[in-house]
């Protein structure tokens, strides 16, 4: 897997996701708080800051106060049975619904209120891109990934001449493990493994600083599962990258999360490193969840009286 850092060429390792976001939050460090400023001042970047977020659906409660931060160059899972507010969280953040009350700064930029020009919303697509669990249904089924890439680069670097965003998805698909074959092919022609590939370097083209995995590797057998996780932690180790994982695999989530966030009908019942979460939880509903993962031998946990 080293190798396919060698696929960026000339490409200094300081990420320039990071640098994207840097930027983003010093010109707009009068509003930053003093909390943001101490962690600037220690060289940590602040992707993500989420306070006290909440989305009601009519009287229905979907998210109740959630807080969480993510730095570069780390990931966070936020796990939770079905309808737990996942989804709705991640919603949030990609600016397809609207927080009933709580503030979320992606890249320092305020995200709580819809984008109201085109352009706005091109610069929250270059700070977060998603990667969901059927690409399939998010790609042209008539677009090959050259040609996919092709767009994406046009759209979010207008100054790339033809030879540079030809040479930029030669890197892209490389980086991802996809060979000429494979770049060329239309999406029907590809595995599943393959077309997650492709999402995933479709979402690296706009070069984000944040990428949000939604149960991206759910519907991977579990080999393909694997090496897609491997090529994420490659990827995040060389660009600086964060991660926000929605996942209900606990295996997922500990291979690839430093921390995670427990959520139960909307709220937060545990927030940690990823290690402490599984391996000591202190909420019941996380020992629930943990103790539901089938083990060869283990008996299923019965739910406590909820
Ligand atoms: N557009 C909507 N209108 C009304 N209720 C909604 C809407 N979207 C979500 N909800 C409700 O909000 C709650 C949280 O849903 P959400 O999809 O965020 O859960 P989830 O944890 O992502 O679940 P899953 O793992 O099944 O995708 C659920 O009770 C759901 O029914």
């Amino acid at each position: 897997m080293c190798s396919l850092r060698r696929g960026l060429p000339g490409r200094s390792p300081a990420p320039r996701a990071t640098i994207h976001c840097a930027r983003a939050v010093s010109s707009r460090r009068g509003s930053a708080d003093s909390f943001s400023r101490a962690r600037e001042r220690k060289g940590v970047v602040r992707l993500v800051e989420v306070d006290r977020l909440s989305k009601s659906f009519g009287d229905r409660l979907a998210v109740t106060d959630v807080s969480f931060t993510l730095e570069a160059g780390t990931t966070l899972a936020i796990v939770g049975e079905s309808g737990s507010g996942k989804t709705t969280i991640a919603r949030m953040l990609a600016g397809l619904e609207t927080p009933t009350a709580g503030r979320i700064a992606v890249c320092g930029d305020d995200r709580s209120r819809p984008a109201r020009r085109a352009s706005e919303r091109r610069d929250r697509a270059r700070q977060l891109q998603i990667v969901f669990q059927d690409p399939y249904s998010s790609l042209d089924p008539r677009q090959s990934l050259s040609t996919c890439l092709d767009e994406v680069l046009r759209l979010h670097h207008p100054a790339m001449d033809r030879a540079a965003r030809a040479a930029r998805v030669a890197e892209l698909a490389s980086l991802t493990g996809l060979d000429g074959r494979q770049q060329s092919a239309l999406p029907r022609e590809l595995s599943g493994g393959q077309r997650q590939r492709v999402a995933i370097a479709r979402a690296l083209a706009a070069e984000p600083a944040v990428m949000l995995l939604d149960e991206s590797v759910s519907a991977l057998d579990v080999s393909v599962q694997a090496q897609i996780l491997n090529l994420l932690a490659d990827i995040r180790a060389a660009t600086g990258v964060g991660y926000i994982l929605i996942s209900h695999d606990l295996a997922v989530v500990r291979q690839l999360s430093d921390r995670s966030l427990v959520l139960r009908h909307g709220r937060v019942v545990e927030h940690g490193p990823t290690s402490e979460v599984l391996d000591q939880p202190t909420h019941p509903y996380t020992r629930l969840l943990r103790d539901s993962v089938p083990r060869p031998g283990r008996r299923p946990a019965r739910p406590a009286n909820s």
